[in-house]
């Protein structure tokens, strides 16, 4: 599993590889030697400046500079602040370094193309300012390899406090931080390379991560593959309730469903609109909903358990009334778009009523619909979206490019393998289905929400540039297998 600690917990690590016998100075020494490999990996010595910072980070510096002069590189060393000002593991790497330390002005670039960050790692505390601020700035069009995070970058957030410079390469230790999955972090942190600095593995039993990486491992081993002989309601069938105009998304989202798995799959829609939803995919049931309350007494049906609302779907009371007949009767349910700004004014009323086989998709918009008034939308995006979940009691996934989810115990993933492509009309549309065809084959709510991302993610990398929203689907059966290959 792809663990990713928060800054206490990487320094809880720090301290209980301590306890467990591993001495501080040999991590800072296996740190600096790790990033010197990675950089001599990729490039041919020439020309390097080493930034330290007053801290550890700095240390880290120290140990590299010491380690790339070794190597016959040619470096230069600059500290921002003062030599005695240095403590600890930092000021016994300071001790070993034998060149010259300069003052950390932006002149020390000069002439060095490459650039070694260590100013600031974990242990940034506030915004740079002034002289920290200036030279992190003089960075930009350098080569920079970050020690640990660039400079200014938050480890938890993914925010830049201040500034932070454009890394090609950032070497972290033992386990990535949230700040190199979430935006804008993951962009300015270019390659990241996770080094072994000798951590023992058994340092995390005393963590209990509860953030991860997005990926199979997770949820591979609950993946709802067919049985040999099982039948298509073993399998689920799945409800989409179709708007009367924009009939696409719904229609987006049946197929979805069917491609995830789902047994079945039945469009509710208004009868005016009957037409065009039966015209659309043929593996999909359509039923038109000829009288109030109609749809309520579909759902009556007990082998219809899943439900997706919101795509196209309309905003008002009629939405609402369907989310409520939905909650009523029990299923697992997706509520996506309209489903969510339909209770705008209204939050509480339905986010007292959701529970754990509940799945929220909403775009950042949707979220400051839904969830502006009691969560905020000042914290950093895994903050908010566990602050949701937990305020819930549903599973929340707060999409964008970074794609978080997080359950109700706390529990949360970055998802960090969807292309730019996907960012096209419609999409949500797709990943709403494919969520929903997860729940229609009993998965749990947390890890169908976390399966859908990914394979919908992996979707889109399979299609590529140019991929419409009507591709996606038909993209599944060639990801599904790759992913059963694995097994
Ligand atoms: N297992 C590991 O991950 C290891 C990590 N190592 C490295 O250690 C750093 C963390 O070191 P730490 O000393 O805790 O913190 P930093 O070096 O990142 O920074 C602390 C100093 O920076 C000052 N600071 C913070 N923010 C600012 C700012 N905006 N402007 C100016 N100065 C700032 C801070 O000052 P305070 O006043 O806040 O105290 C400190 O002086 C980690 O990232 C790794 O690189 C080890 O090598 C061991 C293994
Ligand atoms: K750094």
């Amino acid at each position: 599993m792809d663990e990713l600690l928060s800054v206490a917990e990487m320094y809880r690590a720090d301290q209980l590889a301590i306890a467990a016998g591993v001495p501080g100075p040999a991590l800072m020494e296996a740190a600096g030697a790790a990033v010197v490999r990675a950089v001599c990996e990729r490039w041919a010595p020439h020309p390097t400046a080493v930034l330290c910072g007053p801290g550890n980070n700095g240390g880290d510096g120290f140990v590299i500079a010491r380690l790339l002069l070794e190597a016959g590189w040619p470096v230069r060393l600059a500290l921002l602040g003062t030599r005695s000002a240095l403590t600890g593991d930092a000021a016994v790497a300071a001790d070993r370094w034998p060149g010259p330390i300069e003052a950390a002005d932006p002149y020390i670039l000069k002439g060095n193309p490459l650039v070694i960050d260590a100013l600031f790692g974990a242990g940034l505390s506030r915004p740079l300012e002034g002289h920290a601020r200036a030279i992190v700035e003089a960075m930009e069009g350098r080569t920079v390899v970050a020690v640990d995070v660039p400079s200014g970058l938050h480890g938890d957030s993914g925010r830049v406090l201040g500034a932070a410079p454009q890394a090609a390469l950032t070497v972290t230790f033992f386990r990535r931080k949230p700040g190199h999955v979430l935006l804008p972090g993951r962009t300015l942190c270019g390659e990241v390379v996770v080094a072994d600095i000798g951590i023992p593995e058994r340092v995390l039993d005393g963590i209990a991560p509860q953030t991860a990486v997005n990926e199979p491992s997770l949820w591979r081993h609950r993946f709802p593959w067919p049985a040999l002989d099982g039948h298509k309601y073993a399998r689920g069938h799945a409800v989409v309730l179709g708007g009367a105009r924009m009939t696409g998304a719904a229609r987006l989202a049946s197929v979805a469903a069917l491609r995830a798995g789902a047994g079945l799959v039945t469009i509710a829609c208004p009868p005016a609109a009957f037409p065009v939803y039966a015209a659309g995919c043929a593996s999909v049931i359509v039923d038109p909903l000829e009288e109030d309350g109609a749809f309520a007494r579909l759902l009556q049906d007990q082998r219809k358990n899943a439900v997706l609302i919101g795509p196209g779907a309309g905003r008002g009371a009629q939405t609402r009334a369907a989310v409520m007949a939905a909650l009523d009767a029990r299923k697992a349910c997706v509520l996506d778009a309209d489903a969510l700004t339909s209770f705008a004014d209204s939050a509480d009323e339905l986010l007292d009523r959701l529970d754990k086989r509940c799945v929220l998709t909403p775009h950042e918009g949707e979220f400051a619909r839904l969830f502006g008034d009691s969560v905020g939308m000042d914290g950093d995006k895994l903050s908010r979206v566990r602050a949701a979940a937990a305020r819930s009691g549903a599973v929340v996934v707060l999409k964008g490019a970074d794609t978080a989810v997080a359950a109700p115990d706390g529990r949360a993933v970055v998802n960090i393998n969807a292309p730019p492509d996907l960012a096209t009309a419609g999409t949500g549309d797709v990943l709403a289905g494919i969520v929903l065809g997860l729940l229609a084959q009993g998965m749990d709510g947390f890890e169908a929400a976390c399966t859908a991302v990914w394979l919908h993610g992996e979707a889109g990398r399979a299609l590529g540039p140019g991929l419409i929203s009507d591709d996606l689907a038909g993209a599944l059966p060639g990801v599904l297998k790759a992913l059963k290959a694995q097994d």
